[in-house]
């Protein structure tokens, strides 16, 4: 059974009578466990909304989101959500952060703070758990941002556009860091870009998607082997990459 299965998916915006967007039009699509799963496409095409509606951030107009076979309903702790815009609350220290994040689930607050340490440590923030969003850079912001996905221990980490705020050579750091913690966690991802390079990069599988209304144009498969994490140039130079980025490319450009 696929670990999450996106069923005839639609969601519009507004009245559908009366000038209403349609943002995703009938998306289907299973993604397995372990699986790295890219979303990309044309501005406006309905990728947040996707993702967001994955993890119960925005409600669907119909079809339905299945995990493990169950249907979703509103947010769960089997889900873990990066913005783009790292989503701190900018009055609360990096540990504080994420123990908020974890306050719902009822564990005891040593087991909360534990969590948020070991979180941090694993995206090398150990010591900057007591610093707030301002005294950070924008990629230690978001490593606090997937600190906290990782903390609430999803089964599947949601991306949105998780290194679109960033400089270039953070972005290739931070990618490899969270590629190394993927691949050591055999996490389910999906994510969002707008680079072709780090979706082939970094994922199994290419969900290509067509502009208004959205919808899948093209799945197209990864096959470069893992571990990646640390491998880029490696990567890059060999014939599946360069393949898969230049039938990427070629399609991006028919919806573009
Ligand atoms: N809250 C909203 N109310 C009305 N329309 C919305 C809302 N959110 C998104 N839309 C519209 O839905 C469509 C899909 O938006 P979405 O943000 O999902 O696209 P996207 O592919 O992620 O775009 P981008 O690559 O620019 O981030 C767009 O036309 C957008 O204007």
């Amino acid at each position: 059974m696929p670990k999450l299965q996106v069923n005839h998916l639609s969601k519009v915006f507004g009245d559908p009578k009366n000038g209403g967007v349609v943002a995703l039009d009938n998306v289907s699509m299973d993604v397995t466990e372990g699986e790295v799963v890219a979303i990309v496409g044309p501005s406006g095409c309905g990728k947040t909304t996707l993702l967001r509606i994955i993890q119960g951030l925005e409600t669907k107009s119909d079809g339905e989101i299945r995990i493990d076979g169950q249907p979703t309903k509103g947010v769960g702790f089997d889900r873990g959500f990066v913005f783009q815009q790292y989503g701190l609350l900018p009055w609360m220290t990096a540990k504080q952060n994420i123990t908020f994040a974890l306050e719902p689930k009822k564990i005891p607050k040593q087991e909360r703070i534990r969590k948020a340490k070991e979180a941090l440590e694993k995206v090398g923030l150990k010591d900057f758990e007591d610093s707030y969003p301002r005294q950070l850079s924008g990629g230690m912001q978001q490593r606090v941002g997937i600190a906290r996905a990782l903390a609430i221990e999803p089964d599947i980490l949601l991306l949105d556009e998780p290194f679109g705020a960033l400089d270039a050579l953070t972005r290739e750091v931070l990618q490899n860091e969270i590629l190394r913690l993927i691949e050591e966690m055999r996490k389910t991802v999906i994510f969002v870009t707008h680079s072709v390079d780090e979706a082939v990069y970094l994922a199994d599988r290419i969900v290509l998607m067509s502009p208004r209304p959205g919808q899948i144009k093209t799945i197209i498969p990864v096959e470069i082997p893992r571990p990646r994490a640390q491998k880029a140039e490696e990567v890059r130079g060999t014939q599946a990459y360069q393949s898969v980025r230049q039938n990427l490319w070629r399609q991006l450009m028919e919806v573009m």
